[in-house]
Order: C-alpha cells, then sequence, then structure tokens
C-alpha cells in the first residue's frame, strides 16, 4: 500500500503535491499517472470512518456488484470491498438485514464487518477469500475426489446449520457453488453472498435466486422455508461430483421452470454412480417435507459422521464409567453419561437414548457395539491388572482420567443433534452460543412442598425434552404417589427403580434434584469430584 495515496475519501487521490513528490522518482508525471492508474496497491478510496481503503484491483464482477480488494487499516488484514447499486431508500430498508448480518459469526460464513451508503452505492467490507468459488475450484480439479467433496459437504453444512439455527432462520436463498468460496491452503470453505438475497428482491429482479439452484416451492410464490437452501445444496453436490452445471440440458429459465415444476431431476443425476452419493442428492432435492434439514444431511451416511464412544473416566474398580459418544466430523458434538457396569447394560443404556430422542436410532447398533468393545477391553484391564503393559496408544484406556472413588451415578450430560430451544425474534435456538457441546446442568434448589410438576418440567425443559416427555414422566411419578419435590428427597436410592422412568429420566431428574457434587442422599456412592 502506498501511504502518500491514503487521503480519505479520495477517489483518486492524486494532490498535485504527491505529483511534484513522485517526479523524484519518474521521469515524468504522465508516465505517473499512467503507472499509478494500473497499480493494484493504489488507494482509490477510503471508508467514512477511514478504516478501510479500497485498493486499484477488481477481485469479480456478478450480475449485481463489484467486488474490490481493500485493506483494513486498523486490523493490517485484506478485506474485499463490496459495491453494490441501489437508492438511499433501499438502503435505509435494509438496516434491519444490515444488524443480522454483523451478528453472524462462523467459521463456514464470510465475516460482514461493516457497510455504508456513499454515491447511488451501497458498500460492504466482508472477509476476503483467496482462492476463488468452489466453481472455479472445481472446473480446475476436473472432478474432485470424494474426499475433498465430503469435506466441502461439511464445511458448507455446518454454515447452513449456524444459519438455520437462528429464529426465524437465516435463510440464504442463493446457494450455489458461485456463492462459496475456497481459501487454498487449508481447503477453508465459506459461503459467501450474504444477505445479498433482499436487496435483489428490492431491486424487483425477477429472479430472486439462481434458476438450477432453486427449489420448487420458490417459483410457486406461497412462501417456503430454510429448506430451499438444503434443495441448492443438493444441486452443488450435484455439481460437484459432476462437474456440470445442474440442467445444463435447458436452453433458458423458462425450460428450467418447467422440469423443476413438474418434478423432473437434472439429467447429470443419471450420471452418478456412487449410490451414497445419490441417496444423499436425492434427500436434498426430494419435496419440501421430505427434504433433509441442514442437520440431516450432515448425519447421512456419506458425511461418515460416525459416532465413537470413548471413556472420559473411571474410578479404580473400572465399574463405574463416564463414557462420551462423540460425532466424528461434527464438532463439539457430544453425549455423555454415566454407566455402571454392574447393573447398565450397552443395549438397555443406548435403547434408552434412543426412546428419549437423545441419539438418532441409526447409530444404535454402532454405539452399543462401541460400548461392549469398551467393557470388554476393560475387563481384560482388569485381568491383567498385574500387567498394564499391554495397552497401545489407540485403545480406548489410553484417552482415560484414573479417578479414584466412585462416579457418581447421577451425573448425564447431554448435547443433542436435535435441541432446539425457542427464542426471541433473532436468537439461536441452541442455548449456547458458541456451540460449545455439553449442557453443564447445575442442580437447583427446590423447597419440599415445590409441585413435582415444577422439579420434572424444569427438568425436561433443561434438557430439550417437550413437555409430551415432561408429561409422561410426571403420569409415572404421580402414579406413585409423588405430588412434591419433597416426596422425591426422602426416597432411597433402590425406590426409584419402582417409577418405570428410563434410566435416563431417572438420572436427569436425580441429577437436577441432588447436583453432580453436591447434595446427594446419604445411600449413594460418595463423589469423588468427577
Ligand atoms: N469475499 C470475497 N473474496 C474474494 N472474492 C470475492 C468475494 N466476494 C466476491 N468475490 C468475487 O467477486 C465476484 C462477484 O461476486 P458475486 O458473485 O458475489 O456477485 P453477485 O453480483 O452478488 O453475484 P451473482 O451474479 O451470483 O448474483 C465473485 O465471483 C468473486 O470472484
Amino acid at each position: 500500500m502506498n501511504p502518500r495515496n491514503n487521503q480519505s475519501g479520495s477517489e483518486g487521490s492524486d494532490h498535485p503535491h504527491d505529483a511534484e513528490e513522485s517526479d523524484r522518482n519518474l521521469s515524468s508525471f504522465s508516465e505517473y499517472i499512467d503507472h499509478s492508474k494500473h497499480d493494484p496497491e493504489k488507494v482509490v478510496e477510503v471508508s467514512p470512518d477511514g478504516r478501510y481503503a479500497k485498493l486499484n484491483s477488481v477481485l469479480g464482477k456478478g450480475a449485481y456488484k463489484i467486488v474490490y480488494k481493500g485493506i483494513d487499516r486498523e486490523e493490517g488484514y485484506e478485506v474485499a470491498w463490496n459495491c453494490f447499486q441501489t437508492t438511499k431508500q433501499e438502503y435505509a430498508e435494509l438496516s434491519q438485514e444490515v444488524e443480522i448480518l454483523k451478528r453472524v459469526r462462523h467459521p463456514n460464513i464470510i465475516n460482514f464487518h461493516d457497510c455504508w451508503y456513499s454515491n447511488t452505492e451501497f458498500i460492504f467490507i466482508t472477509e476476503l477469500m483467496t482462492s476463488g468459488t468452489l466453481r472455479e475450484y472445481i472446473r480446475k480439479l476436473q472432478s474432485p475426489n470424494l474426499k475433498v467433496v465430503k469435506r466441502w459437504c461439511r464445511q458448507i453444512l455446518k454454515g447452513l446449520i449456524y444459519l438455520h439455527s437462528y429464529d426465524p432462520p437465516i435463510i440464504h436463498r442463493d446457494i450455489k457453488c458461485d456463492n462459496i468460496f475456497i481459501n487454498g491452503a487449508h481447503g477453508e470453505v465459506k459461503i459467501g453472498d450474504m444477505g445479498t438475497a433482499k436487496m435483489k428482491i428490492g431491486k424487483k429482479y425477477t429472479v430472486i435466486g439462481t434458476p438450477e439452484f432453486m427449489a420448487p416451492e420458490m417459483y410457486e410464490e406461497k412462501g417456503y422455508s430454510e429448506k430451499v437452501d438444503i434443495y441448492a445444496f443438493g444441486m452443488c453436490l450435484l455439481e460437484m461430483v459432476t462437474g456440470e452445471y445442474p440442467y445444463g440440458e435447458c436452453k433458458n429459465a423458462a425450460q428450467i421452470y418447467k422440469k423443476v415444476t413438474q418434478g423432473l431431476k437434472p439429467d447429470c443425476l443419471s450420471k452418478i454412480t456412487d449410490p451414497e452419493v445419490l441417496s444423499l442428492i436425492n434427500h436434498c432435492i426430494a419435496p419440501e417435507h421430505e427434504r433433509y434439514s441442514a442437520q440431516e444431511a450432515i448425519e447421512d451416511p456419506f458425511l461418515g459422521v460416525e459416532p465413537e464412544v470413548v471413556v472420559l473416566t473411571t474410578n479404580e474398580a473400572k465399574n463405574h464409567l463416564t463414557l462420551q459418544v462423540v460425532f466424528k466430523g461434527m464438532d463439539k458434538l457430544s453425549v455423555k453419561f454415566e454407566f455402571n457396569a454392574d447393573s447398565d447394560t450397552a443395549e438397555e443404556v443406548v435403547n434408552e437414548m434412543i426412546v428419549e430422542d437423545v441419539l438418532p436410532q441409526r447409530y444404535q447398533r454402532i454405539i452399543t457395539h462401541d460400548i461392549n468393545r469398551i467393557l470388554r477391553e476393560l475387563s481384560g484391564v482388569n485381568e491383567k491388572k498385574e500387567s498394564p503393559g499391554h495397552l497401545t496408544p489407540s485403545s480406548p484406556m489410553v484417552q482415560m482420567n484414573q479417578s479414584h472413588g466412585n462416579v457418581s451415578p447421577l451425573t448425564l450430560d447431554v448435547t443433542s443433534p436435535q435441541t432446539p430451544q425457542g427464542a426471541t425474534t433473532l436468537s439461536r435456538k441452541n442455548s449456547n452460543p458458541e456451540y460449545t457441546g455439553e449442557v453443564d446442568l447445575p442442580f437447583k434448589e427446590y423447597a419440599p412442598d415445590a409441585p413435582i410438576e415444577d422439579l420434572v418440567r424444569d427438568t425436561a425443559a433443561a434438557y430439550h425434552r417437550g413437555p409430551d416427555k415432561a408429561n409422561e414422566w410426571l403420569a409415572k411419578l404421580k402414579n406413585q404417589d409423588i405430588m412434591t419435590v419433597g416426596d422425591l428427597q426422602d426416597l432411597q436410592d433402590s425406590d426409584w427403580a419402582g417409577f418405570e422412568l428410563t434410566v435416563f429420566a431417572s438420572r436427569a431428574l436425580r441429577n437436577r434434584l441432588f447436583g453432580k457434587n453436591t447434595k446427594r442422599p446419604s445411600t449413594m456412592p460418595a463423589d469423588d469430584g468427577n
């Protein structure tokens, strides 16, 4: 960057003084002008607050906007300086949208930094992506291998899960490979062109999205949901694996419209031979009511988000374990639970977590199998206690934090994929803004005469169970004349078995009532602090 040109609002800041100064280095003034006109590092405009500088370098042009390279002078980063032609009135109408965009922060979504209006242009500053769009990459790589495709898909879907988790969901409306950007060095993928959908509507263009990527319901003008992004994602996946633009056989938007509204799939779909890829695409481009959500798509077998069970802690006797189901490829998504090897079986515990909607059914076999494997390995360790040298680095035992004493059987921390929690206009459905995983619930103090409803409804809500679940638990407790919290507090451990609650419900309620490390009935094992 040339500091001589850093003058605020200077559309070509060629002040005569600069020219005189430049004479010392250049043979003539005209040569300087010529040179600077093509100097990509020349600052040609500065933001009203002076923080951002637009450089003389066009990164790309789309149907709606021109994007220049820019510099964040406060942080020293390169940024993208986007110019979108619009009226001041339209800009003012976007203010709410802009506030939302500023709050959107996710590693797989291009950051929106700032914006203002200047000379018929809505100017906004976003994160700069260095390696072009996914579309360009696909053309370059010809047919990228499936490992790369999976990595891209997971990242796109993580971005969509994030957007759709807002309440109401943020709908991108124009997902396509040209709007997905890559940062070369690490193959990092981010969704771009955020928020321009509303601007394009403002401009009264007949088509909001891109016909090839638009779900049938978008043509119908009856309203649509965030599922339109999943349809578009399905079309992106089709382009990634075939290298062809969907509906390439159509000559114009009208032909595409006809095919899409008749439910006819793009011709290139027939070129897909991998059954897993085909199945995922079909789930994404299915009619709206059958279509995957972003969460379901990322859990599809093709993307290989397979659960794995790891041992977090164990007592010395290796019969009280804290286990955690971790979903590979899904950051921080986990289900943590206590397991008593003397009284629990893997089959029962997994089954209960499925009944309680903590785990999706399709993982039943693999998780049960994994827990049994851990139990086998642990009993093997018990038998070979005298010779512990047999542990290999890959053994789950190596991940174990040995604890001394008993692990509380009451702890149950769960973060499940389906944890919607209603909220105000624009809050995240997930209670934790960072998706940091576990929901650690402290016990809550209840007066002994508090109605049992208070405890049950609180606990159900805390573990993201719906009112139906809470009513089911309540009915079972009331059947046994449990009317107040005090009635439960007085019980012995063995009494809980009589309620016919699932292990999950029982543990959740007891966890809430007695806490992990604090109050507990005298009959329960002493806590070692784990
Ligand atoms: N954040 C960015 N970093 C780097 N280059 C970018 C960035 N955003 C846009 N570009 C470049 O600018 C070009 C135009 O941007 P974009 O496609 O978003 O414009 P548009 O008018 O909204 O698009 P469309 O025609 O798809 O509606 C892109 O193809 C890309 O080359």
